[in-house]
């Protein structure tokens, strides 16, 4: 049996920021992953939001098809998103809601007298896990050796992308059975930044450590309680020029129910991407071309969904 993963635990709190960043950077280096404690967001908001996420699901699906997604804001159904686009199959055995930055008019809501301080629930989260990505960003600047501001200078912090993902994967009992090899989300990595994930520690998230290798290998992700799971999304990984791995993952089809909450921290729309000087060299040159945020992003969401 193999052993278990051990990603680095990352201290948000921790005073010596030269050795949390170096911690930092072994987790990125490695896995593409790492623990986040001591964060800022305080347990009691954790539950009400795996409250309300469940209060919204639980409702019916006449009424969750009323939000369905527009602007990449609101509900998608199950099987209605497929993060593995090579997969011929039908979609993730999943069902999600997606919240946006708060700073336009994008986001949909459910009615406050259907589900009473979802909304405030749902903000006060958003703001909380933005603000604690936004100081880790900093760290993983320091992880780079940049300034501790590199990404607020590049301009990826002008407008930050921060989506919330509410996730439910119900449980076997509740999915059609079939002969087909469905995945409650498919093996895929993030987009982004950085990703922020909450589960309520029902396993299921995987790791695939070297995407090219056959016959890939899984490795199980154990949760810690109260902790962010945090991994490199790509276009972290395209500024870096693979220093920093953006991870393939997936989730099982879980037997019992589960829930996660995912925050992605995208740059701005546009911000330029490009291979940060620190990370090349003549022996090696950057392997992908500068590419502006939202023009990668498009694609990538485009790509995703079941056609
Ligand atoms: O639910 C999880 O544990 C992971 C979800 C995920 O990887 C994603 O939404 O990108
Ligand atoms: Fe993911």
């Amino acid at each position: 049996m193999p052993e278990a993963l051990q990603f680095p635990i990352i201290d948000l709190s921790f005073p010596d920021r030269f050795s949390i960043a170096n911690l930092i950077r072994q987790g990125c280096v490695d896995h593409g992953f790492f623990y986040l404690v001591n964060h800022g967001i305080d347990e009691e908001l954790i539950s009400k939001v795996f409250e309300q996420s469940s209060n919204f699901f639980s409702l019916p699906i006449e009424e969750k098809m009323k939000l369905v997604t527009k602007n990449q804001r609101g509900y998608t159904a199950l099987y209605a998103e497929k993060l593995d686009t090579t997969l011929t199959t039908k979609g993730d055995s999943k069902e999600s809601f997606y919240i946006g930055p708060l700073t336009d008019d994008l986001n949909q809501w459910p009615l406050e007298e259907d589900l009473p301080s979802w909304r405030s629930t749902m903000e006060t989260y958003h703001q909380k896990v933005l603000s604690a990505g936004t100081k880790l960003l900093s760290l993983i600047a320091l992880s780079l050796k940049l300034d501790e501001d590199f990404f607020g200078k590049v301009g990826a912090l002008n407008e930050p992308l921060g989506f919330i993902r509410l996730l439910h994967y119900p449980g076997s009992g509740d999915l059609d059975s079939s002969s087909e090899e469905i995945y409650g989300a498919s093996a895929h990595s993030d987009y982004g930044m950085i990703t922020l994930l909450m589960t309520d520690g029902v396993p299921g998230l995987q790791i695939c450590r070297e995407k090219s290798k056959q016959p890939q290998v899984w490795e199980d992700v154990p949760s810690i309680s109260g902790a962010f799971v945090v991994n490199i999304g790509d276009m972290m990984e395209r500024w870096t020029n693979c220093l920093f791995r953006s991870t393939l993952h997936r989730v099982l089809p879980p037997r019992q129910e589960r829930y996660s909450v995912a925050f992605f921290m995208d740059p701005s729309k546009d911000c330029i991407v490009e291979c940060l000087e620190s990370c090349c060299s003549e022996a090696c040159p950057p392997r992908f071309p500068p590419i502006k945020a939202s023009d990668y992003l498009e694609e990538r969401i485009r790509l995703t969904y079941v056609k």
